[in-house]
């Protein structure tokens, strides 16, 4: 809307908008008057934002009829199929042109108007850089990408980290673990990038290091939240039913390490994340098995 389009915000429950015309998840924030809410899943628009969960997105997307390009902004894997949000979109959809946007971008902190950056992949040429005109500001950059897989692998995998970094402030490791943590997981995705098809240099970027900066240190995110929930000794149960919100970190873990194995790539701390949300080990297990690996030479991907 602040780019200038009238926009349509679909909703399982229009009626659920708020007196003061926000709607319940960010009740804060009142939609703009170019905003109408509506429960139409026929789309005819220049492009489509889908925001549906990972755990929704294919049962939604049954329902849309449009011939609209679609940015997909939902950051996971499908845990039964090991499906990117994009693979979905292609196997329901291979008709609709697709791009993928992720980034730092807490949604709050977007619908404050406050200054954001992001990233638009998009295979087709040109594609990303349209759609990128289309919904910029000059308080919400858009950059544009050719790397569909490194960016979305960055969305995903930036919710596993996150989930380590917060356990490691909720058990008392410290500031320098986080720090540690974080850096070699940056290495654990940009070797995964690598190996199904995108590049490890994305990682680099805002899709990358950008939103691993933002998940891994902002108490705002429900990744890191859950993380700290469980270094803090709480069971993953307590934490999710308590957190308000998806924590798609949670179900993306096991397929990320799925993926990793299968290509061969080492991912230790995603493998740890895997194992303490699976409960299959407990935190002091799955660290003291990151902290007794030999140390090898730093830059390997
Ligand atoms: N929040 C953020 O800052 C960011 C989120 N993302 C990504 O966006 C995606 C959505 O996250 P977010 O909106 O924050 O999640 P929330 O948990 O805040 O909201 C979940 C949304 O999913 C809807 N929903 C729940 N069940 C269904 C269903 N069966 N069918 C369709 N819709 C359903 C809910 O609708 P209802 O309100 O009717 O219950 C609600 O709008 C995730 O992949 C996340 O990683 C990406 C960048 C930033
Ligand atoms: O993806 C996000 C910010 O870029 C939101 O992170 P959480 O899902 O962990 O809250």
């Amino acid at each position: 809307a602040r780019a200038g389009a009238a926009v349509q915000l679909w909703a399982r429950d229009p009626g659920a908008r708020l007196p003061n015309g926000a709607m319940p998840r960010l009740p804060d924030y009142p939609l703009p008057e170019a905003v109408t809410v509506t429960d139409s899943l026929v789309m005819d628009a220049d492009m489509i934002l889908s925001v549906v969960p990972m755990k929704h997105f294919a049962s939604v997307l049954k329902d849309v009829q449009t011939s609209a390009p679609v940015a997909l902004c939902c950051k996971g894997v499908e845990p039964d199929t090991l499906r990117f949000p994009l693979d979905i979109l292609h196997d329901a959809r291979p008709d609709l042109n697709a791009a993928v946007l992720s980034g730092p971008n807490f949604a709050h902190e977007v619908a404050a108007g406050l200054p954001a950056a992001a990233v638009i992949a998009a295979s087709q040429p040109g594609l990303a850089r349209t759609l990128a005109d289309l919904l910029g500001t000059p308080r919400f950059r858009l950059y544009d990408s050719v790397d569909i897989t490194g960016v979305q692998l960055g969305g995903a995998a930036k919710n596993v980290i996150a989930i380590a970094a917060g356990a490691t402030i909720g058990a008392g490791l410290g500031e320098n673990a986080r720090a540690a943590l974080v850096t070699r997981g940056l290495a654990e995705i940009s070797r995964l990038a690598g190996a199904l098809g995108g590049q490890a240099v994305t990682m680099a970027g805002l899709a990358g290091v950008g939103d691993l900066l933002l998940t891994c240190t902002g108490g705002s995110s429900r990744n890191y939240r859950v993380g700290l929930a469980l270094g803090q000794g709480e069971t993953l149960e307590q934490t999710v039913a308590a957190l308000g919100g998806v924590a798609e970190g949670v179900a993306t873990a096991q397929a990320l390490s799925i993926l990793a194995r299968r290509k061969g790539v080492a991912v230790p701390i995603i493998d740890a994340v895997t194992d303490l949300v699976e409960g299959r080990a407990s935190l002091d297990v799955v660290m003291n098995c990151l902290l007794m690996r030999p140390a090898g030479p730093e830059i390997h991907f």
